[in-house]
């Protein structure tokens, strides 16, 4: 139920994206990451998760990790329900996925439940707010049995109150005993939400510190001009 990730290095064509980057989420925290945009965030999680090989660099994910994303993928003719049982496809022998049964309904109304979202089940995914379709994005990691989820700007397409919901729900889970680790391009959801902000710039760790302890002027610097 962590994530541990200890010297990864990127390169893309030469040019050097990630420096050496170390970082770590235990179970029941939720950490927020901030960078200018092309510091490197979403590669650190693609990294993370393997959908893209790193060049160096460890990454131990205990509990099974799962991935939300800023555009959300659900097939939006299905119901929320149905998205949601599709987390479960992983680890379900192929007979079994075709249709799925009672027991997978049982688990993933209880995600939904979680996200808040148990009255929408039978709704089409297509006819939900955008913020109530990352909610069920994320329920849809939660029926994966994943214990680590990993964000990369889950709120970046949302209103500010739907951002805020889905924000607060991430850090809620964290409480519940997930480790959560999201990229994000609003500081003061961070700021409100997260136990600890890691600041990213030019593919470095430049600080990893709790809200209270880190100066506005900080979280500024990352996206000030570099020469
Ligand atoms: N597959 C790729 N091939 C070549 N260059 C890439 C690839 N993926 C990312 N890059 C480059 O690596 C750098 C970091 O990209 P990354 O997407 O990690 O940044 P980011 O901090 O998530 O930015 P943003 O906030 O804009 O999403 C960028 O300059 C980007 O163009």
């Amino acid at each position: 139920m962590s994530i541990s990730i200890r010297g990864l290095r990127k390169s893309f064509a030469g040019r050097q994206v990630l420096a050496g980057v170390d970082l770590t989420v235990a179970a029941g925290e939720f950490v927020a990451v901030l960078g200018a945009n092309g510091s490197g965030k979403s590669t650190v999680l693609r990294c993370a998760v393997g959908l893209q090989p790193a060049d160096a660099g460890s990454v131990d994910v205990h509990g099974g990790a799962a991935m939300v994303f800023q555009k959300i993928h659900l097939v939006n003719r299905r119901t929320a329900i149905d998205n949601v049982c599709a987390g479960a496809l992983g680890r379900l022998p192929f007979h079994r996925s075709l249709v799925f049964g009672n027991d997978v309904r049982t688990e993933a109304m209880a995600c939904l439940d979680r996200v808040g979202l148990a009255d929408r089940a039978g709704d089409r995914a297509g006819r939900l707010s955008g913020g109530q379709q990352q909610r069920v994005a994320i329920a849809r990691a939660l029926c994966q049995r994943a214990k680590v989820i990993l964000a990369d700007e889950p709120v970046s397409a949302l209103d500010p109150s739907a951002a805020d919901q889905v924000v607060s729900l991430l850090a809620l889970l964290a409480a519940e005993g997930l480790a959560v680790l999201a990229v994000l391009h609003q500081p003061e959801l961070a700021r409100r939400y997260a136990h600890r902000i890691v600041g990213l710039d030019q593919g470095q760790v430049v600080f990893d510190r709790s809200p209270a302890d880190l100066p506005q002027r900080e979280i500024d610097s990352l996206y000030r001009d570099k020469p």
